[in-house]
């Protein structure tokens, strides 16, 4: 049986490029397939390996037997809906795609990108800051190297001038990439600047909130030039899939190094005794940003967990 990758995705029609080809059918899920993913929101996404069958290849129609095993999944907990989401799969990067402003510069938002791409094995995180031709204030430039210094790799790029870009191209060569930033950032914009064929439409930002119109509607993939990259749609709020509140602060680097110290192991840095992420954070060794975003997310999944 055929086997190929799910590029793209619409009312249960999903776009698969087959392996040994390259061509292209449009496929429908059949039968019971996709057991483990009972309660998720989608059954494949974009990167997902799937085998399939097909009538006849003029017709570009077929359907989808199995989805492959996952090496990993990038998934979002989708608060409407109370379900995990599956973003993209089998990733080997995924980039936190940012911009100075407009849409403001968010770290909180970053941290929550990282904490999901931390729980991805055999796939690593790197924050792209778009749209520096708009300068970069200082306080940007000092949080982008707090991100450095715990390990993440920075690049500043634009979209607009094309510059930082190539660096980019050597580490996302033969690689699949993940692109994932809130609206706005210019995520279409810089898959134009790599790959003009790709013609993504750009939207206009709403001035009225300084938010970014949703243009995106559903993560889409491409290939080229052996990088593989798919584009989540925008996103407003993230809170990451498949982490508990008392683990979560094994995913924020910096706090996890500090736990060792803490009086008591199981020390979520809340309110227990002898903490020193807390201690750290008065002494000014851990930044306080950080620890107020671990904070926050904290409540944040511990509420979900209540429902
Ligand atoms: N100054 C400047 N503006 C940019 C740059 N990249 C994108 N923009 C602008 O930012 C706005 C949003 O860009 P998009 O590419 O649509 O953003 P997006 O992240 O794909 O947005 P969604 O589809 O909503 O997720 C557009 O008005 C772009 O022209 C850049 O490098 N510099
Ligand atoms: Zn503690």
């Amino acid at each position: 049986m055929p086997e190929g990758i799910v590029r793209y995705g619409i009312n249960n029609i999903f776009t698969i490029e087959e392996d040994v080809t390259g061509e292209v059918f449009e496929c429908r899920i059949r039968g019971k397939i996709l057991s483990d993913s009972v309660g998720g929101y989608n059954p494949l996404a974009p990167g997902d390996r799937v085998s399939f069958f097909y009538d006849s290849i003029e017709s570009h129609k077929g359907y989808i037997e199995n989805r492959l095993e996952r090496k990993n999944a990038f998934l979002r907990y989708n608060i409407k809906k109370k379900q995990p989401q599956t973003i993209a799969a089998n990733l080997d990067i995924v980039v936190c795609i940012s911009s100075p402003d407009n849409p403001p510069f968010r770290p909180r938002f970053i941290d929550r990108i990282l904490v999901e791409a931390e729980l991805m094995p055999g796939c690593d995180a790197m924050i792209l800051l778009n749209k520096t031709d708009i300068g970069i204030p200082d306080n940007v430039e000092n949080i982008l190297q707090l991100y450095e210094s715990l390990g993440y790799p920075v690049r500043r790029v634009s979209a607009l001038t094309g510059i930082g870009l190539s660096d980019c191209f050597d580490i996302w060569k033969n690689k699949r990439v993940l692109f994932v930033g809130q609206s706005g950032v210019g995520k279409s914009s810089l898959i134009n600047a790599i790959y003009p064929q790709a013609s993504q439409k750009t939207g206009e930002i709403s001035k009225k909130y300084n938010r970014g119109s949703h243009v995106t509607i559903f993560a889409r993939s491409f290939c080229y030039d052996g990088m593989d990259i798919t584009d989540a749609p925008g996103v407003r709020d993230f809170i990451p899939y498949g982490v508990d509140s008392s683990e979560l602060r094994f995913f924020y680097r910096d706090i996890a190094q500090l736990s060792c110290d803490c009086q008591y192991s199981s020390c979520v840095h809340i309110d227990e005794p002898g903490c020193a992420v807390k201690a750290a954070v008065e002494s000014g060794t851990l930044n306080a940003d950080r620890y107020y975003s671990y904070v926050r997310l904290y409540n944040d999944i511990l509420e979900l967990e209540k429902l």
